[in-house]
């Protein structure tokens, strides 16, 4: 891919004492100035993948690169190339936000004169000015993590990895954070994150790669994912009993797909038919069997779906 600025190739890591590899002969590509969407369950090799490409973990086999640059042959310089923003703050809590910022400029090697303007514009974008000279300390989550992004951006990374940056953040913060992330989009910065919000995941991204057991399973834009299960909708039910013999008797009606079960007695039921026509036939079924529903939704596949299709789980 002539514009790929992440490029991986057959990676493998095995950890010592570990029985399986944890990214498996992964291959994938990332391009110059999209939101990349890493997705996989629980242990699925993502956070591995992460840190091989951001140089904190040895490569067992395989090549990966960075804006050009072999992060495996050649870390030091790969570091310039890219920005890490963790899931947990890491900030020194001890200096104010613009500190930290300048801070990692000069261990980044930016120029003296241009650290303290490049760091005011950072705080300014990400509305931060205001507070810039506070302690860390007396900052809410979501300022942190804005701070963390900022930080990450003062040696202007080619690419940025973003592990969960969203988690535990109220819905407004979430918002701004998401409208940074579109505007360095915008702006040529490509962006790798990693979460486990689905919703998000379609949301932000302009192509997402499905992993598990450390291989990719699918790799396309959220909208083509989605197609790929068209055909089916799909009809979620609570039933008010319990009873894991039901899953297979709803798997035996006229129209029904597959069944897979999403919580106690939440059923969703993957159609071939449209969704209405199975209501009475379900109800019927149910009640013969001394069941009956307590919710009912009907809805076109999601990301979601097409996640738990693929991995044969869900993402928590
Ligand atoms: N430092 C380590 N030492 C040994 N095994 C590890 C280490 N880090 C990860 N693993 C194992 O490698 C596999 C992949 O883990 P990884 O953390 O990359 O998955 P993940 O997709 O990021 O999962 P999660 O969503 O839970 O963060 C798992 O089986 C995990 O137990």
């Amino acid at each position: 891919m002539a514009d790929a600025t992440v490029v991986v190739e057959d990676l493998v890591k095995r950890y010592p004492k570990k029985e399986v590899n944890a990214v498996d002969g992964l291959s994938f590509e990332v391009r110059r100035g999209e939101i990349f969407g890493l997705l996989g369950p629980n242990g699925a090799g993502k956070s591995t993948t992460i840190g091989v490409l951001t140089t904190r973990v040895r490569a067992t086999g395989g090549t990966a690169s960075v804006g050009g640059v072999d992060v495996i042959a050649n870390p030091v310089l790969a570091r310039t190339k890219l920005a890490v923003v963790p899931q947990r703050g890491n900030l020194d809590r001890s200096l104010t936000p613009r500190q930290n910022l300048v801070f990692h400029a000069a261990y980044h090697g930016v120029p003296r004169a241009e650290r303290r303007e490049r760091a005011a514009t950072l705080l300014g974008e990400f509305g931060l000015a205001d507070r810039a000279d506070d302690k860390v300390e007396q900052y809410s989550g979501g300022m942190v993590q804005r701070v963390m992004i900022a930080r990450a951006l003062m040696h202007e990374p080619e690419v940025l990895f973003l592990d969960e940056p969203t988690a535990g953040l109220d819905p407004q913060s979430r918002l701004f954070l998401w409208d940074r992330v579109r505007d360095l989009r915008d702006r040529g910065t490509t962006i790798v994150l990693t979460t486990h919000d689905m919703d998000e995941a379609a949301e932000m991204s302009d192509r997402v790669g499905i992993i598990d057991h450390g291989s990719l399973l699918a790799l396309d834009t959220p909208a083509a994912l989605t197609h790929s299960l068209s055909g089916q909708s799909i009809l979620e039910l609570t039933v008010t009993r319990d009873d894991p013999a039901l899953i297979g008797l709803v798997a035996d009606l006229d129209g029904v797909d597959r069944v897979e079960k999403v919580k106690d007695s939440r059923l969703r039921l993957y159609l071939t038919r449209p969704g209405p026509d199975l209501l009475a036939p379900v109800a019927t079924l149910l009640g013969a069997h001394d069941a009956g529903l307590s919710d009912v939704h009907l809805g076109e596949p999601s990301l979601e779906d097409v996640f738990i299709n693929l991995t044969g789980r869900g993402l928590r």
